[in-house]
This record gives structure tokens, C-alpha cells and sequence, in this order.
């Protein structure tokens, strides 16, 4: 099968800005490879590369060397096959709820009776009905985040890039939102790259976790496919034996990477 997204043998290396002698390789021989509609996270030390990674995916950066394929294709410049969702608030303060979803749509040149029908079911879908006028000063952080995966997923894209998209909410919101996007992933199977701190997360979520190396030079150092049954509810799979075994397996190889990361953000300090 023609994956949807080929990372092959990704290595990106950055030059420092003061000093351009200064090399820094954050990734190194990174081969990734999601099939179409499979969930695949990513899982690392802090500054290891997995945002790096996500943005070569996304065609924001080029890797140093290593080539990357949308379902066969080699990429040239931004992935267009595929929606982002980020950290950061990326909702634009300006305009409203359902002007932020259908932002794109306007951008695609759909017209805007028919943007409007779709970003309203959008906002329906992702439980906020009748909240389409307000700005994002007005609503919470999980409705923010809510309008910014309506964003994302109105676009239909076909491959979806997450970086750790619910980091900043709490656990019950986040809860909840993962459960949606479970829902939603669900109902189309789109290929999903999700990039997250939280092992716990990660293997709730996916049908494959991939552990990565501290840096620099990063590289998967384990993989595991999350044998458990769908639907999932992320709290109550916790608690599954399965769930308890596949976390000791990957906590096994994840935990060293975390402690030397933990070394090396303490003295970059
Ligand atoms: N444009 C850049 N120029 C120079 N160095 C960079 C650049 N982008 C990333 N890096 C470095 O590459 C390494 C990996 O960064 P990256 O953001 O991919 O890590 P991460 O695993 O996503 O981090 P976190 O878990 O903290 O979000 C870091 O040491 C970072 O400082």
C-alpha cells in the first residue's frame, strides 16, 4: 500500500545564526512512514525533533537530506494534502468563530453561502452550535481549540499534522477533546501524525507509537503497534490491562531518552 505520508531517511541539520560554522543536527536517518487512515504519534524527550519532523511532513522545512512523499508523490513545497493543528492559538482574534472555520474555504475560492453551510456544520460537529459569532476572546480554551480542529478538518484534508494540539488545556478538557477527535477520526480515517509529550496520550490515541532518541541526532529507537480494541474512551482505556502492559514496554525504551533530555535542557540552562 502507497503510504500517505513518506518520511525516508529524514536528516535536517541547522546552522546557528550566530555562529555559521555552528552546525546542530536535531534528526538524523528518520525513516516514517503512516499508511492512509492510520493513527501514528510520535512520542520523544523535549527538544529531540519531533515538531521538526512534523514540519518537514508539512513542507514548512526542507530536510538537509532524505526525501518525503504525500501518497507517492515526491513534495515540493507546502503539503497541501494536509491540515495542521498546532500548540500555539493559531485563531485569527479578528474575526469571529465560523469566520475563523471557513477562513480557508474563502482562501480556496469556495463561495461563501456555501463556506458559511459548511463551517456551521463544522462548528455543530465540534459542539458549538450557535457560538459562530463569537470571537476568540470570548470562549474558553478548549471552544478555541474546538474552533481551531473545525478549522483544520473543514478543509477535508487527507492527512491531518497535530503538535501537540491540547497541551495547554485541562485534563478534562482535554480529555474530551481527545475523545472527539477519536469521534471524528473515527467516522473518516484519515492519516494522522500526532506529536506529543504524553505517552499516557500517545497510546490512547494511536494505532502506533513511535518512540524517538534524545537528541541531537535523533532517530526512532522503538516502535509499537497499540493492539487495543475501538472505539476507545481515553480515560477508561487506561485502565485496561493491555493499556498498563503496552505502557511499561514503551516507558522501558522511553524513559533513558527522557532523562538525558532532561540532562541537556538542564544545561542549556
Ligand atoms: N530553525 C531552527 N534553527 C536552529 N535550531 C533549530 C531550529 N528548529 C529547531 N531547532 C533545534 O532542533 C532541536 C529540535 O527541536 P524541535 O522543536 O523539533 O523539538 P521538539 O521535540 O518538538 O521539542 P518540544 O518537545 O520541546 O516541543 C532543538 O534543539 C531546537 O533548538
Amino acid at each position: 500500500m502507497i503510504p500517505a505520508l513518506s518520511l525516508d531517511n529524514i536528516t535536517c541539520t541547522f546552522v546557528s545564526k550566530d555562529d555559521r560554522s555552528q552546525r546542530y543536527t536535531a534528526v538524523a536517518d528518520t525513516t516514517l512512514n503512516i499508511a492512509p487512515g492510520e493513527f501514528v504519534s510520535v512520542v520523544g524527550p523535549t527538544g529531540c525533533g519531533k515538531s521538526t519532523l512534523l514540519n518537514v511532513g508539512a513542507g514548512l522545512l526542507e530536510p538537509s537530506s532524505g526525501t518525503v512523499k504525500v501518497f507517492g508523490q515526491p513534495l515540493n513545497g507546502i503539503n497541501s494534502r494536509a491540515g495542521y493543528m498546532f500548540q500555539a492559538e493559531a485563531l485569527m482574534p479578528w474575526r469571529s468563530a465560523l469566520q475563523n472555520v471557513i477562513a480557508g474555504l474563502q482562501f480556496r475560492g469556495v463561495a461563501e453561502d456555501d463556506a458559511r453551510r459548511q463551517g456551521e456544520e463544522w462548528l455543530t460537529r465540534v459542539g458549538l452550535q450557535g457560538f459562530g459569532d463569537r470571537y476568540p476572546h470570548q470562549l474558553s480554551g478548549g471552544m478555541r481549540k474546538r474552533v481551531a480542529l473545525a478549522q483544520t478538518l473543514v478543509l477535508d484534508p487527507d492527512i491531518i499534522l497535530m503538535d501537540e494540539p491540547f497541551s495547554a488545556l485541562d485534563i478534562q478538557t482535554r480529555q474530551l477533546m481527545e475523545n472527539e477527535v477519536l469521534d471524528l477520526w473515527n467516522a473518516k480515517k484519515k492519516a494522522v501524525l500526532f506529536i506529543t509529550h504524553d505517552l499516557d496520550e500517545a497510546i490512547a490515541m494511536s494505532d502506533r507509537v513511535v518512540v524517538l532518541s534524545a537528541g541531537p541526532a535523533t532517530r526512532p529507537i522503538g516502535e509499537f503497534v497499540i493492539d487495543l480494541p475501538r472505539p476507545r474512551d481515553v480515560a477508561e482505556i487506561r485502565t485496561h490491562p493491555r493499556f498498563v502492559e503496552l505502557h511499561a514496554q514503551i516507558w522501558g525504551v522511553l524513559r533513558e531518552e527522557v532523562l538525558k533530555g532532561y540532562q541537556q535542557q538542564k544545561q542549556k540552562v
